[in-house]
């Protein structure tokens, strides 16, 4: 019998080839699949390559996508993206994704992601895929260099924080405000450590809830956001065109009475909206100790905040309203898969009917890089998941962050506003 494990110890048994492995121990590992984007990828491995005369380990294993730049807004980012492209051309990356959203995104829209595997990524937020049972963690260039010419790369086994989320969601409630409320509670600082989240309102979540706790698991400082699979993540995976067996939700889950660190409680039923005030997730607070706020723009966008169930939320606040005056809202598609849907089902439409300005799904304002920056002095409601200090444009822009229910809400306010006055009033007109 062996002992009771956590998933992220089977997977890095998995990966490392079989042993038994326990947190604090480094091992060597076989990387599943190693992703990049055109700020991380290839312009700092192509000259590190060349020099080791070193080619992809399986070019059918290292998925490409260019976000952080698109589109081309100067003629440095239009080189970058040019290095982009020919480096996925000249090494034979068949999964280059080329202005087709951000790359936490692109990835399960491809069906890449799979329950067990070892992904290792050249972003912070590469968190996200941990929502489908696979351990995804963000390395450096450096080491992505090393990872895309060998296949392998090493890492420390890292303890469990369970976190546990039980009752229901409230109408206006959405994942991103258990985030926000997991940064204040938690901490930013839990290093070495899986974030595992589980409980009836995790089973309840779509994937693209699920991946709202997974991507911000890199706020509280985690490696990974891991979710053990059900039957929501396998149907998700095969709708994508991945295959995956029946078995991985057996296989792929934490043992009863293995060792967590520690196991946090929330209660998703009590769970009011949260905003986090400037310059931090974890300056987070009960959205009735914060509104009143006034704001220039609202911004519907980045990996965590502008997928399509986002926009719908968005939306929901909307119908019917309009924006402030003097208030923009700008919203960017997480995808180009993203924006089509949106455009199918009539979410596109409530928006700018309201108001909204669409802009190129990419990285864009979230990374500092695209459309929609602030000016000194100006305030922002963001959906996007960092509020750092001169993140969004002048070091004196003042960013607070929401899920996409009190960024709308604010948007038809000009002020921070709760999102429960309009989705109630909706209610109860219906
Ligand atoms: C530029 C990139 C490497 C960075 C990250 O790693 O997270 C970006 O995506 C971010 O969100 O700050
Ligand atoms: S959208 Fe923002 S958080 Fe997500 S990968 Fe891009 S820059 Fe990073």
């Amino acid at each position: 019998m062996t002992r009771p494990r956590t998933l992220v110890e089977k997977i890095m048994a998995r990966a490392s080839g079989g042993a038994d492995v326990r947190p604090g121990d480094i091992v060597t590992v076989q990387v599943d699949l190693a992703m990049a984007h055109d700020s991380s990828g290839p312009r700092r491995w192509r000259a590190r390559l060349e020099a080791l005369g070193a080619r992809l380990w399986d070019p059918d294993k290292v998925v490409i996508v260019s976000d952080h730049y698109v589109p081309a807004v100067d003629p440095a980012s239009a080189e970058i993206l040019k290095t982009t492209r020919e480096f996925a051309r000249d090494y034979g990356v068949e999964r280059f994704y080329d202005m087709r959203g951000i790359c936490h995104v692109v990835l399960p829209e491809h069906g890449h992601l799979k329950p067990g595997m070892f992904v290792a990524g050249g972003d912070s937020h590469t968190t996200n895929g941990g929502a489908f049972g696979c351990y995804a963690a963000g390395f450096g260039a450096t080491d992505m260099t090393a990872i895309v010419a060998t296949g392998k790369t090493w890492t420390v086994v890292p303890e469990t924080i369970r976190v546990e989320i039980a009752g229901e969601f409230r109408e206006g409630v959405a994942a991103k405000d258990v985030m926000l409320l997991l940064c204040r509670e938690l901490g930013m600082g839990n290093h070495f450590k899986t974030i595992e989240y589980g409980g009836p309102a995790v089973r309840a979540m779509d994937m693209e809830a699920r991946m709202v706790l997974s991507n911000m698991a890199a706020e509280l400082g985690g490696d990974t956001g891991l979710i053990e699979p059900d039957e929501t993540t396998l149907s998700h995976i095969r709708a994508h065109g991945g295959e995956v067996e029946d078995e991985a939700i057996a296989r792929w889950r934490s043992d009863a009475g293995c060792g967590y660190a520690k196991v946090h409680a929330v209660d998703a039923s009590a769970l009011q909206p949260q905003v986090a005030a400037p310059h931090s997730p974890a300056n987070s607070d009960a959205i009735s100790n914060a509104s009143g706020e006034r704001i220039d723009q609202a911004y519907i966008g980045a990996c965590i905040g502008a997928k399509l169930t986002d926009l719908q939320m968005a939306a929901r606040v909307l119908e019917g309203r309009k924006v402030a005056r003097g208030v923009r809202l700008l919203v960017a598609p997480a995808s180009a898969k993203v924006t089509h849907a949106a455009a199918r089902d009539g979410t596109l439409a409530t928006l700018t009917e309201a108001g909204a300005v669409i802009l190129p799904s990419g990285c864009g304002a979230c990374a500092g890089l695209g459309a929609g920056l602030l000016a000194e002095g100006e305030v922002c409601i963001s959906s996007t998941n960092r509020n750092f200090r001169g993140r969004m444009g002048h070091k004196d822009a003042q960013v607070w962050l929401g899920s996409p229910f009190t960024v709308a809400a604010s948007a038809v306010t000009g002020t921070i506003t709760d999102p429960r006055e309009f989705l109630g009033e909706r209610r109860r007109a219906a």
